[in-house]
């Protein structure tokens, strides 16, 4: 048997590579310089609200207060779980002792949460979905947390958050935890799309895959097709098209991270078109479509609108919500010029009837 006891002098081997998430960000930027310094923090700031929320999930099952509702609606006319509610608390208190942010914004909070006592310090605003798919929660499936950083423009003094209301090319950085059966988060600072896996003996989050690819393209498919009589004819036309053709494969987790990050690896589409009750879909743009289409774009796929690529729209409310198609270049291509099919008849039809 092969003695695997290292040798005098040698380094013992480890499993691989202990990369932590604040040394990376630091190696990518190549400076200790006071920025770089800052989104390092950032960065760490954001794993400890992922272990926190971790660790009440994990217990979810077997602690009280965990699932269910609090009985209360949110902004977006949503009924609040117990789980929002309680990480959207996490978020503002990792980020309240920081000194990092004067400002947090999130889905279940109508206004953004001002910290005055960080200003002028805190240059940076965070923007999140602290549950995305919390409809998952009660049955014991993945969830995740999106987030988006933004350096704050101005001081905001009315409150009106203006400088929100730009597009998202304005990030600084974004990315998203999964609470899967591990933890991992995957995030960019605009070099590149890095994920890091949650090792709860040690916790810490440990590089786990660097410069991620999207493929050009894939055969997963990733809609609600539960709506399809409540879509445009253009997008009923695609998944016909989907339907009648070989190689491709449909699959939707009912989350939109888990779904995003299962494109993000093997390549494919993933879709959330407006209908006919909401023409704007149902994801918002500031801290979830945004944020995932800034991944998208940074590991060489696409997200759009149908009309427009995500990055390039400007939000004009807080809680904007747009529709998307996220995922594979070609794939994003192919849905997009059924749209713009459609649209050509409808033009030609207009002109001959008038
Ligand atoms: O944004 C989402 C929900 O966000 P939320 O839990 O409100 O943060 C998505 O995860 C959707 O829930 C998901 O895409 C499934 O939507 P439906 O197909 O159920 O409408
Ligand atoms: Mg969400
Ligand atoms: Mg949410």
């Amino acid at each position: 048997m092969a003695d695997s006891t290292p040798g005098i002098g040698q380094e013992p081997s480890l499993d691989r590579d202990c990369t932590t998430l604040s040394r990376h960000v630091l190696q990518q930027l190549q400076s200790f310089g006071p920025d770089a310094q800052d989104l390092s923090a950032l960065m760490n700031r954001i794993a400890l609200a992922a272990k926190l929320i971790s660790r009440r999930l994990s217990r979810s099952g077997l602690v009280e207060g965990v699932l269910g509702f609090t009985g209360e609606v949110n902004v977006q006319g949503e009924s609040v779980k117990r789980i929002d509610a309680y990480a959207n608390e996490v978020f503002i208190s990792v980020f309240k002792q920081s000194g990092l942010v004067c400002r947090l914004a999130s889905e279940e909070m109508e206004k953004p949460y001002y910290i005055p006592e960080n200003c002028p310090i805190g240059r940076y605003t965070l923007l999140y979905d602290p549950i995305d798919g919390s409809s998952n929660i009660d049955s014991n499936l993945n969830v995740g947390s999106i987030f988006s950083i933004r350096q704050q423009e101005g001081i905001d003094e009315d409150g009106s958050a203006q400088d929100l209301l730009q597009s998202g090319r304005k990030q600084l950085a974004a990315g998203y935890v999964l609470y899967g059966p591990s933890t991992m988060l995957v995030y960019s600072i605009g070099k590149g799309v890095h994920s890091f896996t949650l090792d709860p003996s040690l916790g810490e989050f440990i590089l786990s895959s660097e410069n991620i690819q999207l493929p050009d393209c894939g055969s997963i498919y990733s809609v609600n097709e539960g709506n399809f009589w409540q879509w445009d004819e253009s997008l009923r036309d695609y998944i016909r098209y989907v339907h009648r053709h070989e190689g491709y494969t449909a699959r939707y987790g009912g989350a939109l991270v888990g779904d995003f990050h299962r494109i993000l690896f093997e390549g494919g589409v993933f879709l959330y078109p407006g209908s006919v009750k909401q023409p704007e879909g149902k994801l918002r743009l500031l801290y979830e479509t945004a944020p995932l289409a800034f991944l998208a774009e940074q590991a060489g796929g696409r997200a759009s609108t149908g009309v427009e690529e995500i990055l390039d729209v400007v939000a004009d409310h807080l809680h904007q919500r747009t529709p998307v198609i996220i995922g594979s270049k070609d794939n994003v291509e192919l849905v997009e010029s059924f749209i713009q099919e459609r649209a050509r008849e409808d033009n030609e039809r207009l002109m001959t009837s008038s």
